[in-house]
């Protein structure tokens, strides 16, 4: 008989959650005497970032979020970007600021995501919050690995004794990735281009986390058998279809349980980031989450 993965599936997960945060908005707004606010920032004309602001943006929407949205020329300045920030960083209707990254070159990053305030940095990029998360305190924690956790417990599929792996070392995926599951008790092997045998190191994996940003680059040599696969790669093959870094028809066949592309992780992002502006609210009105 074929081995058939658990299916780990991001798109109804998601759905699950923009109910329960629905629901919380309308118990708490009339509390608050305000919904919560994400200020949503997007700079050029960049089309997968047009998607996914507007998808954040209607998600945002579809919850009762106040989502005002900041469509800027591509000629923007860092310095039209600080100013910006400042005026979202002191307004009281404003709980999360997300500047939709990669920016144009000419824009200096650090400067830009140093300059929200860390309470309204719902992205967790902020030095502030990768050192909560460093010293395994509380704090906001950037969305893709937060919802990976999210998509993990929901599946009980357990992370405390398992040893993970995670392939790739960015400040928004694979370092606070890395940093959570360690939170959790997983033994984490962080592994990056210059790892020698990288698919020796990735079949030690019970949990393992594929986000190096190569296309369809990890078959079933990476994968120890009945392991977790969690696929955050994304990209446009030439054929116009999504892909990831896990070659699925491979991967489904030793692994236990498997994300897709799409439909797995980047729905979570969505998600994580509306529970990311919840918990900012919350801290902001004083209220407990109902
Ligand atoms: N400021 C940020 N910038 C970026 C982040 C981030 O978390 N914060 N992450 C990525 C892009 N990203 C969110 O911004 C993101 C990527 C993919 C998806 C998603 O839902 N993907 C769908 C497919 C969508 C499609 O059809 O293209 C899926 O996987 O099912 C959501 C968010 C870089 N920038
Ligand atoms: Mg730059």
């Amino acid at each position: 008989m074929a081995h058939t993965p658990m299916i780990l599936d991001g798109k109804a997960l998601a759905a699950t959650l923009h109910d329960e945060q629905a629901k919380k908005v309308q118990a708490l707004a009339p509390r608050a005497g305000r919904p919560p606010g994400l200020a949503v920032i997007l700079v050029g004309e960049d089309p997968a970032s047009r998607t996914y602001v507007a998808n954040k943006r209607n998600a945002c929407r579809k919850v009762g979020f106040h989502a005002p949205e900041y469509n800027l020329k591509d000629s923007t300045t860092t310095q039209d970007l600080l100013s910006l920030i400042d005026t979202l960083n002191a307004d009281p209707a404003i709980d999360g600021i997300l500047v939709q990254l990669p920016l144009p070159a000419h824009v200096r990053k650090e400067e830009i995501l140093l300059r929200i305030a860390p309470d309204k940095d719902v992205d967790g990029f902020h030095p502030a919050n990768l050192g909560r998360l460093v010293a395994g305190e509380p704090g906001l924690v950037a969305c893709t690995p937060r919802g990976i956790i999210t998509l993990l417990d929901r599946a009980g599929i357990p992370i405390s004794g398992k040893h993970a792996v995670v392939i790739g070392r960015s400040v928004i995926v694979g370092r606070p990735m890395s940093l959570l599951l360690l939170n959790r008790d997983a033994t984490v092997t962080i592994c990056h281009s210059k790892t020698p045998d990288l698919p020796a190191a990735a079949r030690q994996a019970d949990i393992l986390v594929a986000a190096l940003g190569r296309p369809e680059m990890i078959g079933r040599d990476y994968i120890k058998p009945g392991a977790t696969v969690i696929d955050v790669g994304i990209s446009r093959g030439a054929d116009g279809k999504l892909k990831g870094d896990v070659r699925f028809d491979e991967a489904r066949e030793v692994a236990g349980a498997i994300t897709p592309v799409p439909g797995g992780v980047g729905p979570m992002t969505i998600a994580t980031l509306l529970d990311n502006t919840l918990d900012a609210y919350l801290h902001h009105t004083g209220l407990s989450s109902p």
